[in-house]
């Protein structure tokens, strides 16, 4: 056989990966190229129909580089977080067979194998939205599909996503879900569990108001950074107030808890806030649309004598509430379009209703 014809060959697998929304905010970290965090965290997974990365990854000996495509425009796989997620799949790459010819791709072959990636996200990228962590997640996972990667121990794929971003550990899993810190300094005991499947909190209804689709200003990565250099009141909260936080809303969780878990869910997402005002210079990721929407809440929940909805701001303006039952929700869907009106010339499709059930 010529080299051409040696070379004509490709693999490619394709694979979808929701985005998550933290309930207990991971924001620090002990080590920042393992990407290992000051705190545990839990975050609810959220449906791939509306907030969800799809790639596509691709293997031929035609393939002269490693190429990485995201929502159609080229961008750069030199950066160590894509280099260390490839790195680690390929070391556990094992035999795949190709229907067509019957050739294996060997252990051996795998190592010197280039891979193209192209990626889409159906929602804004960089936006607070957790693009990331949906894009590393639905990375490992088609690469792990393409190299037949079987994990050794449970969880080992979320430590490689959490190498990509740490967030992206948690996408893995559906439902709920909690990124244990861990204690090893290789990162290997830090990684996601899943606390309960999305079938066993029916009634929730998570609502995404999108305050603004523009890229933000200070990137989580170095929004943190700064806060673990300057923040006081950061450290008070990842040794004091999170390791209670995490007992408490696993128990919420399992119990459905609603008054709880929304109790814990926005005093979560306003210590988070607090800590980047804490951080020198401040971080502001909350704009005024988002605190009209937090005394929104606030006021109908005290109204209301319990909580109907919680709220949750990741690093961005963009709001993440989830409502007690889908009654609550079509109440809450009316309030947000009686405060926030849509101009004559909004595109009305563009009003994202997510269903959680
Ligand atoms: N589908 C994807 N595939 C691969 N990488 C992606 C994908 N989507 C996003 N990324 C990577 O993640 C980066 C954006 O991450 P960043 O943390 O800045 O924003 P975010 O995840 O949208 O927001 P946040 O984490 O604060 O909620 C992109 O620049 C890109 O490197
Ligand atoms: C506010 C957060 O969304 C921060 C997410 O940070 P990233 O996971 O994007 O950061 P890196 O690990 O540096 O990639 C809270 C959370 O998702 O827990």
């Amino acid at each position: 056989m010529g080299k051409e014809e040696e070379d004509a060959w490709v693999v490619m697998k394709t694979a979808r990966a929701p985005s998550n929304i933290a309930v207990i905010k991971y924001w620090g970290k002990r080590d920042e190229k393992l990407i290992l965090p000051i705190n545990s965290s839990i975050s609810v997974t959220l449906d791939p129909e509306h907030l969800s990365a799809t790639t596509t990854v691709a293997a031929s000996p035609a393939f002269e580089r490693d190429r990485l495509w995201l929502n159609g425009k080229e961008v750069s796989v030199e950066g160590e977080r894509y280099r260390n997620c490839l790195r680690e799949m390929r070391a556990r790459a094992t035999d795949v067979v190709i229907e067509s010819s019957g050739k294996v791709i060997t252990k051996e072959v795998w190592s010197t194998l280039h891979i193209h990636i192209a990626s889409e996200n159906n929602f804004p990228t960089a936006a607070g939205l957790a693009s990331s962590a949906a894009g590393f997640a639905c990375l490992v996972y088609s690469l792990a599909q393409l190299m037949n990667v079987k994990e050794k121990y449970e969880g080992e794929l979320t430590a490689i996503a959490r190498l990509g971003s740490g967030s992206a550990c948690r996408s893995l899993y559906g439902g709920f879900v909690k990124w244990n810190m861990g204690q090893e300094a290789d990162g290997k005991d830090s990684i996601a569990t899943q606390l309960a499947e999305q079938s066993h909190w029916e009634d929730l209804v998570i609502i995404i108001a999108v305050v603004s689709s523009r890229q933000k200003e200070t990137s989580s990565t170095s929004g943190m950074q700064e806060s673990v250099k300057t923040s006081p009141l950061l450290k008070y909260r990842a040794e004091e107030m999170v390791p209670k936080r995490i007992g408490q809303m696993e128990k919420a969780i399992k119990s459905m808890d609603f008054a709880e878990f929304a109790r814990i869910t926005c005093a979560d997402s306003n210590q988070f806030h607090a800590t980047c005002l804490d951080t020198s210079p401040p971080i502001f990721y909350l704009n005024d649309s988002s605190r009209r929407l937090i005394g929104l809440v606030e006021r109908w929940n005290r109204h209301a004598g319990e909580p109907q909805v919680a709220y949750t701001f990741d690093a961005g303006p963009n709001a993440v509430m989830f409502a007690k039952n889908k009654e609550v929700a079509v109440q809450l869907l009316k309030r947000l379009l009686y405060q926030f009106p849509p101009s004559a010339e909004a595109d009305l499709s563009r009003y994202d209703y997510l269903g959680h059930s």
